[in-house]
C-alpha cells in the first residue's frame, strides 16, 4: 500500500527541529529521509560543530567518513577539529581502487549488496592512529560495521563513531559492543505503512533505549 498524502516527520538534530520527507522504501516500510547533501551549509555547520564539539577532547588523529553521505560530515568535522587531511571510504570500484582493502555492507536504502572500500595508500594515514569513523545515519549498521572493521585492519584504534541520526535500533545487534562507540545528534523510528499511513514502527521504539538516549542527542543543545 502507498503512502496517502506526503508526510514529515520532525526531527530534533542537535537540539534543532528538522522536517524530514517520509518516503516509502516498499509495501510496507517507510523512511524519514535525511539527504545531508539538500540539507545546506549551515546544516553542515551545526552538525560539524556538534560532533567536534563532543570528540574533540578524545583527542581523534584522523576522521574517517563513509562515502557517499559521510564525505561532508568527516570535511566539516575535520575542519573544526583543525585537520587537513581525512580518509574516505569509497563505494564505487573505481580504477584505481583495483588493490583496495574490502568490506561487505548492506544498507536499507540500496536494494543491490554494496562494499566498502579503503584505498591501500590511506592506509599511513591510519596505522597506530586514534580514529573517529563519521557517518550520516546509522541503521541496520552494516556500513558503520564494515567502516570499523576496516579502519581496524589498517591498524587503527577507533575512539568512537559520530553520526547525524540513528535510526531503529536494529544497528546495535549488527554492531555488538561498538553500538557503544555510536554517538548521535538525534535519533528517528522506522516506520510502518498502515492504511496508506507511515506509523513509527512501535516493536523497534518501545524500550529501546536500556543504558538511555545517547550523550549527544541529550546534550547537544545549542
Ligand atoms: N533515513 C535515512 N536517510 C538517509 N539515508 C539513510 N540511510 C539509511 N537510512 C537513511
Amino acid at each position: 500500500m502507498l503512502i496517502a498524502k506526503p508526510e514529515f516527520y520532525q526531527a530534533e538534530i542537535a537540539g534543532e527541529a528538522f522536517s524530514l520527507p517520509i518516503i516509502q522504501l516498499d509495501d510496507r516500510r517507510a523512511i524519514a529521509l535525511l539527504m545531508v547533501i539538500d540539507m545546506g551549509v549551515r546544516f553542515g555547520d551545526i552538525v560539524g560543530e556538534a560532533i567536534a564539539r563532543h570528540f574533540g577532547p578524545f583527542k581523534p588523529d584522523i576522521v574517517v567518513g563513509s562515502a557517499t553521505l559521510g564525505i561532508p560530515i568527516a570535511i566539516e568535522v575535520s575542519r573544526r577539529l583543525g585537520k587537513d587531511q581525512y580518509v574516505i571510504l569509497q563505494k564505487s570500484p573505481k580504477f584505481h581502487l583495483a588493490d583496495a582493502m574490502v568490506e561487505d555492507v548492506r544498507s536499507i536504502t540500496t536494494a543491490t549488496p554494496q562494499r566498502l572500500l579503503l584505498d591501500r595508500r590511506s592506509i599511513t594515514l591510519l596505522q597506530g592512529k586514534r580514529v573517529l569513523v563519521v557517518d550520516d545515519v546509522v541503521a541496520t549498521g552494516s556500513s558503520m560495521a564494515a567502516a570499523i572493521r576496516l579502519v581496524r585492519r589498517a591498524g587503527a584504534e577507533v575512539l568512537g563513531a559520530g553520526v547525524i541520526l540513528t535510526e531503529g535500533h536494529s544497528w546495535r545487534d549488527a554492531l555488538g559492543k561498538d553500538a557503544e562507540l555510536i554517538e548521535s545528534l538525534g535519533h528517528i523510528p522506522q516506520f510502518d505503512v498502515v492504511d496508506g499511513v507511515a506509523t513509527p514502527d512501535p516493536a523497534t521504539e518501545s524500550g529501546a533505549w536500556p543504558g538511555g538516549a545517547p550523550r549527544l542527542a541529550r546534550t547537544a543543545s545549542r
